[in-house]
């Protein structure tokens, strides 16, 4: 079974190059793990050429094992690379990859999400043998420990009248919109100043009173029918009060503040836990968790105002800080007056929806609800356009799996 190893060398702190020279290789050579070629990536989008042409040397029965030393960036780009991408010599028999994750970027949401460090104790994520893990589980059995990475595919279509050929990304992170999108965005300008994951934290202040317009229609889960919603009371998911088995999709309708949802993780970095219930109250096929945090639910707001978007920017400051509680803020509630309580029987402040995907239509008047986030990498829904986000099912000997 063939394995090769690329890391991306610029990518979080620029330490990937020598922590595979100094940890990740002298490992796999004390448990005689021969691997093939270590390339540095040299580009934006290289990692998919070098992966391309492993496979296209991989005899079509055999796996191609990855370790991987980048951030969730990489393997988004590799995987959208190989899905546009014809393999020569595999007469269209699609490539069954393993990937031993080396987390080297800047919020690892994949790994830390795979291998939580636990809350209680002072662990410390950027120790060498907590990066180490992944690569540890490989070392143990090649064969064992391996997760099937589900795969958001979000397609972006034009206005019809265009006549456009939609464009379609697959994601194995995160799909978002809203602040989440507009964080990703201005945050990129702050790459070179700030490395680490403080760069998140200004990008949210400067957005923190924005309200996105725009409405949302979500799918059922796909082997249920229906669409799940979380009961902070029962601590269980329920049917969506908003359908039925006669109209099983949800409209939600805005102003939004938050809309993020996500496949395979938990986390986007490794304290802040948005999807708890991913690994709470695991799914059973390929769905997508989506947390939304609309102004509108709360008790005190019925106008879109100056100040209201002030008021609620201070609650949204708390909601995103109870996530870095071990997710509590799926259990807040309003109290009549607005305030943020995990008792009483108020109105939801969080909706934490598990779903087969869902479709954002942004109010052509609104530039900033036009953006969405795809595992970091930030698109633009062109005006009178939409996004449609669907969760796939992997194939079965084919697809991605991590070493988890
Ligand atoms: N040699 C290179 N020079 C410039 N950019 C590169 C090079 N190699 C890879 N890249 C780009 O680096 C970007 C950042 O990588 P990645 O997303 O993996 O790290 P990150 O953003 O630091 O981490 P995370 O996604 O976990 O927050 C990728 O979009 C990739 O295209």
């Amino acid at each position: 079974m063939p394995v090769i190893g690329i890391y991306n060398p610029v990518c979080g702190d620029q330490t990937a190059k020598s922590f595979f020279e100094e940890q990740v290789f002298p490992l796999c050579e004390r448990y005689s793990i021969s691997v093939s070629s270590i390339l540095g990536t040299e580009r934006v989008n290289h990692v998919g050429e070098l992966v391309q042409q492993a496979l296209e040397k991989t005899p079509v029965t055999e796996v191609l094992t990855i370790i991987l030393g980048s951030g969730d960036g990489t393997l988004h780009e590799m995987i959208n690379y190989l899905s546009s991408t014809e393999l020569r010599g595999r007469a269209g028999i699609p490539p069954e990859i393993h990937l031993v994750i080396i987390p080297c970027g800047t919020a690892n949401a994949l790994f830390s999400s795979l291998f939580p460090a636990d809350p209680g104790e002072s662990s410390d994520t950027s120790s060498i043998e907590y990066r180490l893990q992944s690569l540890r589980s490989f070392i143990k059995g090649p064969d064992s420990h391996l997760v099937p990475l589900t795969l958001a595919i979000t397609t972006l279509s034009s206005p019809p009248n265009t006549r456009l050929r939609p464009k379609a990304i697959a994601s194995t992170v995160v799909v978002s919109t809203s602040l989440h999108a507009s964080i990703l965005h201005d945050s990129e300008c702050l790459r070179d100043e700030m490395p680490g994951i403080e760069r998140f934290k200004v990008a949210a202040e400067q957005n923190s009173t924005k309200w996105y317009n725009s409405s949302a229609k979500i799918l059922p889960v796909a082997s249920l029918g229906i669409v799940q919603l979380y009961d902070p009371d029962t601590k269980e998911f329920i049917s969506h009060p908003d359908a039925d088995e006669d109209d099983p999709f949800v409209d939600l309708y805005g102003p939004f503040a938050y809309f993020v949802s996500t496949v395979n993780v938990d986390r986007l970095e490794p304290a802040f836990r948005i999807t708890p219930l991913a690994k709470d109250i695991t799914p059973s096929e390929a769905t997508c968790d989506l947390v939304v945090v609309r102004p509108f639910s709360d008790p005190t707001v019925s106008m879109d105002t100056p100040e209201a978007r002030e008021i609620f920017s201070t609650k949204l400051w708390d909601i995103m800080k109870a996530a870095y509680e071990n997710g509590n803020h799926i259990n807040l509630q309003y109290d009549e007056e607005g305030n943020l309580t995990t008792e009483g029987e108020g109105p939801l402040v969080v909706e934490y929806i598990r779903c087969g995907g869902w479709e954002w239509i942004p109010d052509d008047m609104d530039d900033d609800a036009h953006l969405i986030c795809l595992d970091g990498a930030i698109s633009t829904i062109e005006k009178g356009g939409r996004a449609v986000c669907v969760a796939a099912t992997p194939q079965a000997k084919a697809g991605f799996m991590v070493h988890g």
